[in-house]
């Protein structure tokens, strides 16, 4: 299956400014992004990123400086779209958009995304606070409306154009991290590079008092 890995290299990251510096944030946003990509491959998935400047990385490139949403449907509408050759009548083939930033991704946890693409039209993971951290579509009409509680916005979407729609209940997909809130969960759960990354930089959890969050040594 196709994987549409988005990634912004434009100011990635910018809720993390209070834990990390800019050049920080650019680092730590590709070691998530090479996590992301070494687990699509490993479950069988073939990778290909989405980005909004060339990116030097060993997996196909597409450039698209346009808004999320735009790129992403840019991209629905070359897989999922109609043309001469497969006919209203043939279903297209299922495609995936997995965000970078889902540092936590397995192979096991992505190949239960792609199995409940195969049976529903759509099938999403939300994220924590309704965003859509990933998707398989195979409905010719699905086409996406991120930011804000897009989970919300895509599930109805499906039920406009008459897609089975599956929800995804996955707490490692369902982690991405966008604040320094998170960056405790990566310490905890991650096994790749992200994890690394933030220990190398001197990151360590805080089990003080509270919700564990992370200190910087
Ligand atoms: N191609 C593309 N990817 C994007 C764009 N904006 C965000 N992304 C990617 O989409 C995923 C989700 O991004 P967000 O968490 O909403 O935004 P972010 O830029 O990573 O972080 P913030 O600046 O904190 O909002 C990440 O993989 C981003 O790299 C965009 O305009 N184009
Ligand atoms: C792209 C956006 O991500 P979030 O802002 O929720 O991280 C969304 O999932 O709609």
């Amino acid at each position: 299956m196709e994987v549409i890995v988005p990634f912004s290299t434009d100011r990635p990251k910018s809720r993390l400014s209070d834990a990390l510096s800019p050049d920080e944030r650019a680092g730590f946003a590709r070691a998530m992004l090479d996590d992301v990509l070494d687990a699509v491959s490993a479950a069988g998935g073939e990778p290909r990123v989405l980005a909004t400047d060339p990116v030097d990385v060993d997996r196909p490139v597409t450039v698209d400086d346009r808004p999320l949403t735009d790129a992403v449907n840019a991209a629905l509408d070359a897989r999922l779209g109609h043309d001469d050759e497969t006919g209203p009548d043939e279903a297209p083939e299922p495609v995936a958009v997995v965000m970078a930033d889902l540092a936590l991704a397995t192979p096991a946890a992505l190949g239960r995304l792609f199995a409940a693409g195969r049976e529903a039209d759509v099938a999403v993971v939300p994220g924590r606070g309704g965003g859509t951290n990933a998707f398989v579509a195979s409905h010719p009409d699905f086409r996406v409306d991120y930011h804000g509680a897009s989970y919300l916005d895509h599930r109805e979407i499906a039920a406009e154009i008459g897609a089975a729609f599956a929800a995804v209940d996955s707490q490692r997909l369902g982690t991405d991290v966008d604040e320094p809130v998170d960056l405790a969960e990566v310490l905890i759960h991650g096994e790749g590079r992200s994890a690394a990354w933030l220990r190398e930089a001197g990151f360590a959890l805080d089990a003080s008092e509270g919700r564990v969050t992370v200190v910087r040594e």
